[in-house]
């Protein structure tokens, strides 16, 4: 017996040492604990308000036990030094669950993939957008067909003492994406295919993030066979994404159909598919993982983004009627907002980037993962390493955006209130930095700013009339806000 005992101890001590030899390899951190690490000290769907008291005693580098171990970059100049500077050494993905959960095939699309596929997949999917002019007059076309449907919608709206912005605005910035992938849009009063995939899509991002066993079997892949625990753990999640997949595969076969090699592309699916003859690593699965990958990013984010813009406007009345103002002396009521007219709009440019600020919508950024032996700021970091390059936490500090919690676009103007401010302008970083940065930023930033300043242009919103505007947000993986019936009055 007491031999049994002596030598599970010893392996116990020896576990124990190893563990904290590994531990010692990665930059510092709070202690972890063998097998759970820093997971009893932290919730996980408030991650990133944890990083901010561990910054505070361990600076801008430090390791996080998930329970694996996660190195998280918290300034702007160790993210660019990693994701810039160093790019080549943190292009990886997590390459494992959760992450490829959005994936139709092994190592599948853009977000979540590695290596050369990644790298074809990203440029055949930016190479198309160019195409279709992403940033450019087409692509501005395509945004303000849909911006005009959904000012109808906004005009034809009764009630407009109590407007819920969700659905408009999921609508308006779905239609632009898909109408480029799948060469069709929705209807405001006929799209409910379109509601249930937002919806599943939604509570899937909520259930991920909120979950202790989603941590915990990324770490041990195995809880996934376990009953019970590994349905909680991941069958569910699997179960939801294959739904949204389906949603996409659908809407692929479609465009299929109407495919001919001879005539100029319709749409993203087609201009795909003619390329797949030429490149191997161009399959179908991929293609449907692709549109997955840009349908989500694309409808998501930015519509997220908007609808945060018509809270803080609820909520800053100064700053929106200066850029009401702006908008009104430079093109008038009834005047054409187009991305020309941006110079021209200073205030209202400077709005939208303290908009996505304030709005960041992502607490946790995409992981990464480092592909090499590397360093940041001194700190060495092995090969394999999950990377957090948190920009959400970039675009909080107090040291550089003074008052961070007060929306005001002035930070973002030289004194002449019109010269933009180049050195805030560069600590706002959304869309991330790098070589897998946001694919999507030209589109995305012109959604933004059409949309934010042609509902100014008609409208000035109001907080709700019968209560407190609610800006406490959903903490899920994205950030959401909650409902807030809006008051919205023709101007
Ligand atoms: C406000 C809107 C948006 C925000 C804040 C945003 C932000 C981001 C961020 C932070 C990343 C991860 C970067 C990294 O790994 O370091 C990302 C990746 C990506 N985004 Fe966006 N995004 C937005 C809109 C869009 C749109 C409209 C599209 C498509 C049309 C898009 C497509 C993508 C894709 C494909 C990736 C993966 C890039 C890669 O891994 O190579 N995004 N985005």
């Amino acid at each position: 017996m007491i031999g049994i005992v002596s030598t599970v101890l010893f392996l116990v001590a020896v576990y124990v040492y190893r563990y904290y030899a590994n531990v010692r390899r990665y930059p510092k951190g709070p202690t972890p604990l063998p097998l759970i690490g820093n997971l009893h000290q932290f919730d996980p769907h408030r991650l990133h308000h944890y990083f901010e008291t561990v910054q505070a005693e361990y600076g801008d580098v430090f390791t996080v036990w998930t329970p694996c171990p996660m190195v998280v970059l918290m300034s702007y100049s160790t993210i660019k030094e990693a994701l810039v500077t160093k790019g080549d050494d943190f292009l990886g993905r997590l390459g494992q669950f959760p992450d490829n959960l959005f994936m139709a095939t092994e190592n599948g699309g853009v977000i979540f993939s590695q290596g050369e596929n990644w790298r074809e997949q990203r440029r055949t999917s930016i190479h198309i957008m160019r195409d279709f002019g992403m940033g450019k007059n087409v692509m501005e076309a395509q945004v303000k067909a849909s911006m005009d449907e959904f000012m109808k919608h906004l005009d034809s709206i009764k009630d407009k003492s109590a407007v819920d912005f969700r659905w408009p605005i999921q609508i308006l910035v779905a239609n632009v994406i898909n109408e480029v992938l799948f060469g069709y849009h929705y209807r405001f009063d006929d799209c409910k295919r379109l509601m249930d995939y937002a919806d599943t899509l939604t509570a899937q991002i909520e259930a991920v993030r909120k979950s202790v066993l989603v941590q915990l079997a990324m770490q041990f892949p195995w809880i996934a066979r376990l009953p019970v625990i590994g349905w909680l753990a991941v069958g569910q999640h699997r179960k939801s994404s294959s739904r949204l997949l389906d949603h996409v595969r659908a809407d692929v076969r479609r465009c299929e159909k109407t495919f001919s090699d001879s005539e100029e592309p319709a749409c993203f699916v087609h201009a795909y598919m003619q390329r797949m003859p030429k490149n191997d690593l161009l399959t179908e699965d991929q293609m449907v993982n692709v549109c997955g990958d840009f349908f989500v990013a694309g409808m998501e984010t930015t519509s997220t983004t908007l609808r945060w813009a018509m809270l803080h406007m609820a909520k800053n009345q100064r700053v929106q009627d200066k850029i009401r103002a702006e908008i009104h002396a430079v093109l008038g009521r009834d005047g054409d907002i187009t991305m020309n007219e941006k110079m021209r709009l200073p205030y209202t440019s400077a709005a939208v980037s303290e908009l996505q600020r304030m709005a960041n919508i992502l607490p946790l950024n995409v992981i990464h993962m480092t592909v090499n032996d590397t360093k940041v700021d001194g700190h060495a970091i092995p090969n394999g390493t999950i990377i957090m390059a948190q920009i959400h936490n970039v675009m909080k500090r107090g040291e550089i955006f003074e008052e961070a919690a007060e929306f005001r676009p002035e930070r973002f103007l030289m004194k002449d209130g019109k010269t933009p401010n180049r050195a805030t302008l560069e600590q706002v970083i959304p869309f991330s930095m790098g070589k897998r940065m946001c694919a999507g930023e030209g589109l995305a930033r012109m959604e933004l700013f059409l949309g934010l300043a042609t509902i100014l242009q008609k409208y000035r919103i109001l907080p709700p009339k019968d209560a407190s505007l609610d800006m406490s947000p959903v903490e899920a993986s994205i950030y959401l806000p909650k409902a807030n019936n809006l008051q919205m009055i023709p101007v």
